[in-house]
């Protein structure tokens, strides 16, 4: 790739971004070349902009690279000083062609940081985890295909990218081929426009290992499915391994065709289970890990990956979004990381991600958990052993919910908004005198929350 090309790139990317964006993040980056084993070289003015821009823009750069340059697998960021340091020549074969825009691309580029190592394991997904190490391994093929399914964000594009580093740092000599089952459609679609099926099918069927991301993308795509089967029985026939995600099991996909679907149930089905609260913990602690070498001096206040981890529960790519956002404005603002400052910064991030708990759910709970019944925690009656739990369920809508006092009070039996006042106070005094109470309160959110 050339300085005119990047030159190029850089517009592109200042309309895709946003001009501020670009203006602060891409436009003092300066590209450098290109490596051997296709690593592309950017200069940062600092190590803090090099991070920033991998961790938020790594993946539409290197979209875009790969396009200019069908070699380009990674990137690399490197503090230079930018006005001293000559541009690297790229190395021999100096002229590697740049494909024409219509040449058939082989795979997509693979994430430098979807490795093994970065991948955290717990219970949610260490079936996933353990069955994908097992394909890395390239020995022989037991289970065919591996299909990974999980909701949004839990890290089936990582597994993926993950298998296929391992294949080639331990099988060099097999070809892998990875790509999202979008871009074997349009690859499927140009190869048709471009009467070049032959050269498609031989790409295809020449792989020793084909990963297909996201393949729920070719349901209700009649003859992208059926060019799929093709590829897929070809392979499977030679005994070549094929890795397959989706977002939701064979049996879920709608509008695919029956064989497909029984194929891909026919080797080894495993999902990715949401998170729990230890797993986001232990992704934000090795996030963590990775911050501090860049900022050693960075203070991080104790308590706060817990209160991350416990809020937001959404998926890791917003968990991860929310560290390096809180990161990069504090070291921007050069404050420490405080409870505080991580509210503020991250104040749209935990209210997007706040579960709307309900009046009744929080009534249920309660009554529930003092074994007393729904209609005597919100009727009338005003004995201590309906009344106390009462007020435990105000003092709980107060704190989970939105609502308003008088809006509480109308769902407690149309109660007056003092009322729930006086109940919301007697619970806070009460939380640290007694206990039990403080106990009971703990365990309720928590039930609630989870
Ligand atoms: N267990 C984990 N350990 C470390 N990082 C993780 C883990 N799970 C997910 N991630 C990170 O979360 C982000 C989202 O993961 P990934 O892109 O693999 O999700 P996905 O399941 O493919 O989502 P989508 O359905 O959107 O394609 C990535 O940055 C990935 O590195």
């Amino acid at each position: 790739m050339t300085k005119e090309q990047w030159g190029a790139l850089q517009d592109q990317l200042s309309s895709t971004i946003g001009e501020n964006n670009y203006k602060t993040w891409i436009k003092p980056i300066e590209f450098s070349g290109i490596e051997p084993g296709g690593v592309a070289v950017f200069n940062v003015p600092t190590n803090f902009i090099g991070s920033y821009v991998s961790q938020n823009y790594g993946d539409l750069l290197l979209a875009k690279l790969s396009m200019l340059d069908a070699d380009v697998r990674r990137l690399k960021f490197q503090v230079a000083n930018m006005d001293a340091r000559p541009a690297q020549p790229r190395p021999a074969p100096a002229a590697a062609p740049t494909p024409p825009t219509n040449d058939l691309l082989p795979g997509a580029p693979l994430d430098a940081r979807f490795t093994f190592d970065s991948f955290v394991v717990g219970k949610p997904n260490e079936l996933a985890h353990a069955a994908a190490k097992r394909v890395g391994e390239g020995g022989q093929v037991t289970f065919n295909p591996l299909f990974l399914y999980g909701g949004v964000g839990l890290g089936k594009t990582h597994l993926m990218h993950a298998i296929a580093w391992e294949l080639r740092t331990h099988r060099p000599d097999l070809n892998v081929l990875y790509l999202s089952a979008e871009q074997f459609m349009y690859r499927f679609v140009q190869a048709l426009r471009e009467r070049r099926m032959m050269d498609f099918k031989e790409l295809f069927r020449s792989v020793d290992v084909l990963m297909v991301d996201d393949v729920q993308f070719i349901a209700g795509k009649d003859s992208t499915q059926e060019e799929f089967f093709h590829t897929f029985n070809a392979l499977v026939d030679q005994n070549k391994q094929i890795i397959i995600s989706a977002d939701r099991a064979p049996d879920e996909i709608k509008d695919l065709e029956n064989r497909i679907r029984s194929r891909l149930q026919s080797g080894l089905v495993v999902d990715l289970h949401p998170t729990d609260y230890e797993l986001r913990l232990g992704i934000l602690q090795s996030k963590v890990q990775n911050y501090r070498e860049q900022y050693p001096s960075l203070q991080l206040d104790d308590g706060i990956l817990e209160f991350l981890a416990h809020r937001i529960s959404t998926n890791v790519r917003v968990l991860e979004g929310a560290l390096t956002r809180l990161f990069a404005f504090a070291s921007l603002v050069g404050q420490p990381i405080t409870m505080e400052l991580t509210q503020d910064c991250l104040s749209d991030v935990l209210r997007a991600s706040d579960r709307k708990i309900s009046i009744e759910e929080i009534q249920r709970k309660v009554a529930e958990h003092y074994h007393i019944r729904l209609s005597d925690l919100i009727g009338p009656k005003r004995v201590r052993n309906f009344a106390r739990p009462r007020q435990v369920a105000m003092y709980l809508c107060k704190q989970l919910t939105a609502r308003s006092l008088p809006e509480i009070g109308r769902r407690f039996g149309g109660r007056d908004h003092t009322t729930v006042m006086h109940g919301v106070k007697r619970i806070e005094e009460l939380r640290s005198q007694d206990s039990q109470i403080a106990d009971d309160i703990e365990l309720l959110r928590r039930a609630l929350e989870a």
